[in-house]
């Protein structure tokens, strides 16, 4: 990368004595006080439910106009306090990238949907064309211009969404975790083209990550946001990581990798396999005559703890769903315990297996927090179930949270609500897809132990990632899907060794072996 000196410091936005809370509730954000700089890149670390995604959306304005709040202090943008802009200006200046980039999108085609932003924006129309095409090629998505937006992978959807907030030309640029959702090669690259951007442009980024590896040679600078909603530090990445180390760990931050000189890596001891549990014989499926999986060929033994792993799109979320009955096999059979899987009735399914969803909003079905966990422990006609549900809120850090409606809580916290749902009683099998994604430190850790403590009861555990560390610390097997098919089903330790597949599959190596692995950009 060509590291191009940045303007000299101008202020961006001024936050003063900002505090913000849902009505009639204690304020998520406190009392906050910061500057940005135009141009400079600066990290949001704090816990989940901290009130990150909060701040993001009161920066560009859609809090408190889009909700029922209250805010105090000011924000102000190029010395304008921002609720004096007139609508839809301020989203211009401060532009947000979000995690999920479908529920940015209006439109079915690439081209229309930045024609779109363009014509919101009363752009003329003369300049559309060469607008697009421009941010396109800055974006590397030009060969895409005519393509449907739902036929691009996910690091693709995540270039195009980044496209149409750059056609707003914003001084700043947040990005609200968004490569939680992408393969590790797409989340490395996207942080790549983000310099570039930001070079180009001199526009401020501000990152909010839990695990902001890919990002660490790009930010100069973290706040820390406290549980209350404070601001606990603001300063260089050294000094927080350095010096602030013990104040991160008790709030459960994830300390960057390249800061974990002494990280030591508890790996769980294999476990002898035991009988046969699921068996796919030459499953093959596809979408709208799109071929996903072909000849598909595996069995998964009882006791096992199994990572899916592969590159956006590659089918990870289909095969999880073929062997949870979710979907149907266009050919082939699925077998569970020898029985056909068709055979199973769905009381006896849903009863010995759990199946935790890629967006966790699609689990919820109930309107409190305490109903949407109780719910399975009813229909099963289970006793002492108000202990029960006490009991795993606390474990999942939700207790506070018992009344609040599943929808109104942070993306953290939704994702331990979808999986506190699945563990009221031991299931023989729990298929999950990205268990962890969107959890701090001190949260991962403890999902990881619930689970782990789960598979020593002997639960089964299936799961799809794109976090290579999880794998190496958790996984005694993984199984690479690979342009449809199997390319690996082994141990971790023989699937890092086999460096082109890796390269192949857009996947990376744990950060622990990068050093003395390095490969292509990758070091
Ligand atoms: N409902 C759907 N309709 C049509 N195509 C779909 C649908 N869901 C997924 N696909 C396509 O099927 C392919 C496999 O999708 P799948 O979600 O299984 O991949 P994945 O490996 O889990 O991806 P990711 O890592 O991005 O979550 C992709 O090309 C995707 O675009
Ligand atoms: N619509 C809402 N109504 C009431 N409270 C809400 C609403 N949305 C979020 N909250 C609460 O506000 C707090 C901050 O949420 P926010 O999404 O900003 O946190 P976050 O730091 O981004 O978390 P995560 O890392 O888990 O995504 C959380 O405690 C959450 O439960």
């Amino acid at each position: 990368m060509n590291a191009k000196p940045l303007n000299s410091k101008q202020l961006l936005m001024e936050v003063s004595d900002f505090s913000f809370a849902f009505e009639e509730e204690s304020p998520i954000l406190n009392q906050l006080n910061f500057s940005l700089f135009s141009g400079e890149c600066c990290l949001v670390a704090g816990a989940s439910g901290s009130g990150k995604s909060t701040l993001a959306l009161c920066l560009n304005g859609l809090y408190p106009d889009t909700v029922e709040g209250e805010t105090k202090g000011n924000i102000s943008c190029r010395s304008q306090n921002i609720a004096d802009f007139p609508q839809g200006k301020l989203s211009q200046s401060v532009g947000v990238v979000f995690q999920d980039p479908e529920s940015q999108f209006c439109m079915m085609k690439v081209e229309d949907e930045l024609a779109f932003v363009l014509e919101n924006q009363q752009a003329p129309r003369e300049r559309m064309q060469e607008a697009i095409h421009s941010v396109l090629k800055e974006t590397g998505m030009l060969d895409q211009k005519h393509a449907l937006i739902h036929e691009l992978s996910g690091g693709q959807k995540q270039k195009i969404a980044l496209a149409s907030v750059l056609l707003m030309e914003p001084d700043l640029l947040i990005l609200d975790e968004a490569t939680a959702n992408l393969d590790p090669m797409s989340s490395f690259e996207f942080t790549r083209l983000i310099q570039q951007v930001r070079q180009k442009r001199n526009c401020a980024v501000l990152v909010i990550e839990h695990q902001p590896d890919d990002w660490m040679d790009i930010v100069e600078r973290v706040l820390v946001i406290g549980k209350e909603g404070t601001l606990l530090a603001d300063d260089s990445p050294d000094n927080i990581y350095g010096a602030g180390r013990p104040l991160l760990i008790k709030e459960g931050i994830h300390i960057p990798l390249s800061y974990q000189e002494d990280r030591n890596v508890h790996k769980n001891p294999p476990q002898m396999h035991g009988e046969k549990l699921i068996t796919l014989q030459n499953v093959s499926f596809s979408r709208k005559n799109k071929s996903i999986l072909q000849n598909i060929n595996v069995t998964f033994h009882r006791g096992e703890f199994i990572a899916i792993v592969g590159e956006n799109g590659a089918g990870k979320s289909t095969l999880l769903q073929l062997l949870a009955r979710l979907l149907t096999p266009e050919s082939g059979n699925v077998k569970l315990d020898g029985i056909p899987l068709q055979d199973w009735t769905e009381r006896e399914l849903r009863r010995i297996s759990g199946y935790v969803f890629q967006n966790p909003e699609h689990q919820f079905i109930t309107d409190t927090l305490y109903d949407e966990v109780a719910f399975g422990m009813k229909l099963n006609g289970e006793k002492e179930i108000d202990a029960k549900v006490q009991e795993l809120l606390t474990a999942f850090q939700l207790e506070q949270f018992a009344d609040a409606n599943p929808f109104a809580i942070s993306g953290g916290q939704k994702r331990r609500l979808s999986v506190a749902t699945m563990l009221d009683d031991t299931p023989d099998i729990l298929f999950f897809d990205e268990p962890t994604f969107g959890q701090d430190a001190k949260t991962t850790k403890e999902l990881m132990r619930l689970i782990t403590e789960l598979r020593e009861q002997g639960t089964t555990i299936i799961f799809v990632t794109h976090d290579m560390e999880l794998v190496d610390e958790y996984c005694e097997r993984v199984l690479l899907l690979l342009e449809g098919k199997t390319a690996f089903d082994g141990s971790p330790e023989e699937l890092w060794s086999r460096k082109s597949l890796l390269q192949k599959a857009r996947l990376r190596l744990p950060y622990s072996m990068r050093k003395e692995r390095a490969y292509g950009i990758v070091n």
